[in-house]
């Protein structure tokens, strides 16, 4: 059986060497001349999946190892009889790690003493938004909630929603929906002129959805005044071709990578690897855990002497820093059109291995119960 897979999947050969052959592609450029003799297509998010990739091929599964699904035609898939599955959640605890950094940076940079006396309203409750809405509401934040497709669930009557209105009154917004287009609450320039209009000098806007959420020309239009929100993209129009203007304009900026830890690739390759052999009618015997490494930093150790906000923020940008990511990503904005878009997707093809907090063993001798509970709220480790 030939599978034809995104070379950016990790792990390919582990995960699918016993089911097939193997070959590997450039998803960004892939054709359907590259996909017609397969039986398994396996993409990533950079891929567009239809009928002018597929037709006329013996494609019979499509996976994405990714979470967003708007890159695929799930209707003509179903219409053509091509079992698709995605990886639903798999680098959700990435992308939370990310938004908490960056909060960490903004809060510091703030001069704020306390981080947690920030409010944060989450757009896109989801595996995203509910995990990171976890870990802040842990952490002691004022956490708000904007889902209406949920809101509008009869079984979340417990469950107490805000307007995105509401939500874009908060100190931090933080955008995780899916790109949705022609359908009730579709979220395709969600975020417009009006809206941003109502954010304040003091507020954080974060997207770390998807680029077309936000409608770039208002943003930047916005962003050229004075009273200009802080922003943090980490998603853009029409990547990998982003506007470097708007990359100017921004605080933080980074290549689409908020999901981008070793666990969160790994998770997504494991499990288009269980859809797969579930519908081969294969065992499952592999899983992401057996491929993870030892972490490049593995300890770290707080005293009683520590700041307890300080520790967390040491700790968490031990293990991510947006920073760095912003650093790159501005030095690729060099050079022509074709050039820039090509640096893009270099940062994320050549992405240095990032670990998740729960690689990390914390150490804490004669510290107080609540900073053992911040860690464990981030999900660190936790040697006491
Ligand atoms: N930056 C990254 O690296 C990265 C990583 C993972 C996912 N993503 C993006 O984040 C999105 C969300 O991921 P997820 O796993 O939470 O998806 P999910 O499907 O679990 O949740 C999405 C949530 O958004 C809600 N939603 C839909 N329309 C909305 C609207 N108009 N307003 C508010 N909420 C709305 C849905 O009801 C749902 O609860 C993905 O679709 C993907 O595009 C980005
Ligand atoms: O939807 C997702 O899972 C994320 O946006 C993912 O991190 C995208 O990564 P890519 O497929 O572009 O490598």
């Amino acid at each position: 059986m030939l599978i034809v897979a995104d070379e950016n999947i990790p792990l390919l050969d582990s995960f699918f060497g016993e089911i097939g052959e193997i070959r590997r592609v450039s998803g960004r450029t892939m054709t359907a001349s590259d996909v017609r003799d397969a039986e398994v297509l396996l993409v990533r998010s950079v891929t567009r999946v239809g009928p002018e990739l597929l037709e006329g091929s013996k494609v019979r599964f499509v996976g994405t190892a990714t979470i967003g699904t708007d890159h695929v035609d799930e209707e003509w898939l179903a219409r053509n009889g091509i079992r698709f599955s995605a990886a639903p959640g798999c680098n959700a605890n990435s992308v939370a790690e990310y938004v908490l950094s960056v909060l960490s940076v903004h809060a510091e940079r703030r001069g704020l003493a306390d981080w947690t006396r920030l409010s944060v309203g989450i757009v896109g409750v989801g595996n995203v938004g509910s995990e990171l809405s976890r870990k802040l509401d842990r952490l002691g934040f004022d956490v708000r909630l904007c889902d209406p497709p949920r809101a509008e669930l009869e079984d979340e009557a417990d469950t107490s929603f805000v307007s995105l209105e509401e939500a874009m009154t908060c100190d931090v917004v933080t955008l995780h929906t899916p790109l949705t287009r022609n359908q009730p609450h579709a979220t395709y320039h969600m975020v417009g002129a009006a809206e941003l209009e109502g954010l304040s000098a003091d507020q954080l806007l974060i997207n770390a959805g998807r680029g077309e959420v936000i409608d770039t020309q208002a943003l930047k239009a916005r962003l050229s005044q004075t009273s200009a929100p802080v922003v943090a993209l980490d998603v853009w129009e029409s990547e990998p071709a982003i506007d470097p203007e708007l990359v100017q304009q921004v605080w933080l900026a980074t290549p689409h990578i908020a999901g981008y830890s070793l666990e969160g690739k790994v998770q997504g390759t494991e499990m288009i690897y269980r859809a797969l052999s579930r519908y081969l009618g294969f065992p499952v015997r592999k899983q992401a855990g057996q491929f993870l490494p030892e972490p490049a930093l593995s300890k770290v150790s707080f005293t009683s002497a520590a700041d307890e906000d300080d520790a967390i923020k040491i700790a968490l940008r031990a293990c991510y820093d947006p920073r760095r990511d912003d650093a790159r990503l501005r030095i690729a904005m060099r050079g022509s059109d074709q050039e820039r878009a090509a640096a893009f997707d270099q940062l994320r093809r050549d992405y240095p291995v990032r670990r998740e907090c729960s690689s990390l063993k914390v150490q804490l001798k004669g510290t107080s119960k609540s900073l053992q509970d911040s860690f464990r709220a981030i999900g660190f480790k936790l040697k006491i």
